[in-house]
């Protein structure tokens, strides 16, 4: 329960980032009328962010690696409250430019206490990271419909500003009444997986993993940066088909972080779905570069949010972090420190691009994805697991749990069967049927070697189906015999 108030409090912040990543750029038409300045002057309020966030994140993550992942959430949460305050009633543009420098501070001090906090819960917390990117897109789905309820109402902008703010005052209260797990602990998963690798693996691994902190970010970023752009011009579509590709790149990340989370959930190894969601996330971004089918393109969108920004930038940094369980933070703050790279870099990159063609921009993704999926590949490679007794009786517990679900299924099969049987009066023991199963085993079997043995495990299972049957008949006999006995003597 403890553990459950603690992740809510947590995630209750990225709801409130989600929307601090986007309530300046929502706000700059009502911003730039209150501050009297152009539009251009807001944007560059706006890059204040991407500094902060380049000055604190490294810094920051090896600080809570040794004061402790409260502090940095109480620091994060109490720069973003000045954040939002601050900037609901500032005129002057360089204390809004401070400002936006103190939200990027905030965003990194709120991740290197968040991710490594949800790493050392324990279990299956690697997943819990997955949903942080859940809450940052429903705070980004939730603001632009308060900002546009504020106008249609003839409203003060800073509602939306007071809003978030409001909701980091309360988080905080809540937040301060939880205890934290236990810093920097390693736990049985992480020794099980770090003891055995060479040092030039891990070295290998790292620089991988720390690379693709940057093409993960730049990927999501270029798309979102320039696909209405390159749809309209080279492709001839409507500017409204243009905006729906960007909602279902949206839709498709959403979705795809809760389909990664519940795959994580079910045992899936974070490898091979990195490696299969980049690979995937490419095939779609080479359609979207090529086609000019509006159909194509739509399903394309779709399944490149869900792929490229399924949460799989938070997959890439648990397997990151469970290299180095003893310096969590400072992990973090690395993965991240590229990911703000990317998102410096990238517009300045694509803009040079575009002076060519707004294809040529956007096709620069190709390359950016092309090098994620050596990045994840390499660091797959690089951490393959050594075999050891432990790890492979790991994956016998994963097999067995997959069989006994499925046993468990043939068992309510068998029962359906058995109760057929009995209604058409017919014999429990099918020898004929036994004979045709046996026989698709040895069909099905993919080593020769082993049929015999897979055909000795059918015998018991079909002789376990026939005792259950059995048990099953004769307590049946038995209730309905005692219930007509009590009819009997009640009549
Ligand atoms: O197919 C049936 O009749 C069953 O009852 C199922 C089953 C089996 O487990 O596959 C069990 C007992 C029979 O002798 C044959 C097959």
């Amino acid at each position: 329960m403890q553990r459950r108030t603690l992740s809510l409090s947590l995630y209750l912040n990225y709801l409130v980032h989600g929307i601090g990543l986007i309530i300046l750029t929502q706000n700059m038409q009502a911003l730039s009328q209150h501050w009297q300045t152009p539009i251009a002057t807001v944007s560059y309020v706006v890059s204040g962010i991407g500094v902060g966030r380049l000055l604190a994140y490294f810094l920051f993550g090896k600080l809570s690696d040794r004061y402790g992942r409260k502090l940095f959430i109480n620091l994060g949460m109490v720069s973003y409250l000045i954040f939002f305050i601050g900037m609901a009633f500032v005129t002057n543009i360089q204390v809004a430019y401070g400002l936006a420098i103190l939200a990027g501070i905030a965003n990194s001090a709120l991740d290197s206490g968040t991710y490594t906090t949800f790493i050392e819960m324990g279990g299956r917390q690697g997943s819990a990271n997955v949903l942080i990117k859940a809450f940052m897109s429903a705070g980004e789905f939730i603001l632009p419909l308060f900002i546009a309820s504020l106008e249609s109402t003839n409203q003060w902008y800073g509602w939306s500003f007071l809003l978030a703010a409001v909701i980091l005052l309360v988080n905080l209260v809540l937040l301060n009444r939880q205890t934290f797990p236990v810093r920097n602990q390693t736990d049985a998963s992480d020794t099980a997986q770090t003891q055995p690798l060479p040092k030039w693996r891990r070295g290998v691994a790292s620089v991988s993993l720390a690379g693709y902190g940057y093409t993960s970010m730049a990927v999501m970023i270029l798309y979102t940066q320039w696909i209405s752009l390159f749809v309209t011009s080279e492709m001839g579509y409507s500017r409204v088909l243009a905006h729906l590709l960007l909602s279902l790149y949206s839709i498709g990340s959403i979705t795809g972080v809760l389909v990664t989370f519940w795959l994580l959930h079910r045992g899936m190894a974070e490898g091979k779905l990195l490696v299969t969601m980049n690979a995937s996330a490419l095939v779609a971004l080479l359609v979207v570069c090529y086609t000019n089918w509006s159909w194509l393109s739509i399903i394309a969108s779709f399944m490149f949010g869900f792929t490229a920004a399924g949460g799989m930038m938070q997959v890439g940094l648990n397997l990151f972090i469970r290299l180095y369980p003893r310096a969590k933070g400072t992990v973090t703050g690395i993965f991240f420190t590229f990911g703000s790279i990317a998102a410096f870099t990238i517009p300045i990159v694509t803009g040079w691009l575009s002076k060519q063609s707004i294809g040529a921009a956007m096709r620069f993704d190709l390359i950016i994805g092309l090098a994620g999926v050596i990045c994840v590949a390499t660091a797959v490679w690089a951490l393959r697991a050594t075999k050891t007794l432990d790890h492979e009786r790991q994956q016998i517990n994963q097999i067995d749990q997959q069989i006994i679900h499925l046993l468990n299924q043939r068992f309510d099969t068998v029962t359906t069967i058995g109760e057929l049987k009995q209604a058409a009066q017919l014999p429990v023991l099918d020898a004929s049927r036994e004979a045709v199963v046996l026989d698709r085993v040895a069909q099905k079997s993919q080593a020769a070697a082993h049929t015999p043995y897979l055909q000795a495990i059918y015998e018991a299972i079909m002789a376990n189906s026939r005792a259950y049957q059995t048990a099953r008949k004769t307590t049946e006999i038995q209730v309905t015999t005692t219930a007509s006995k009590e009819e009997l003597s009640h009549d």
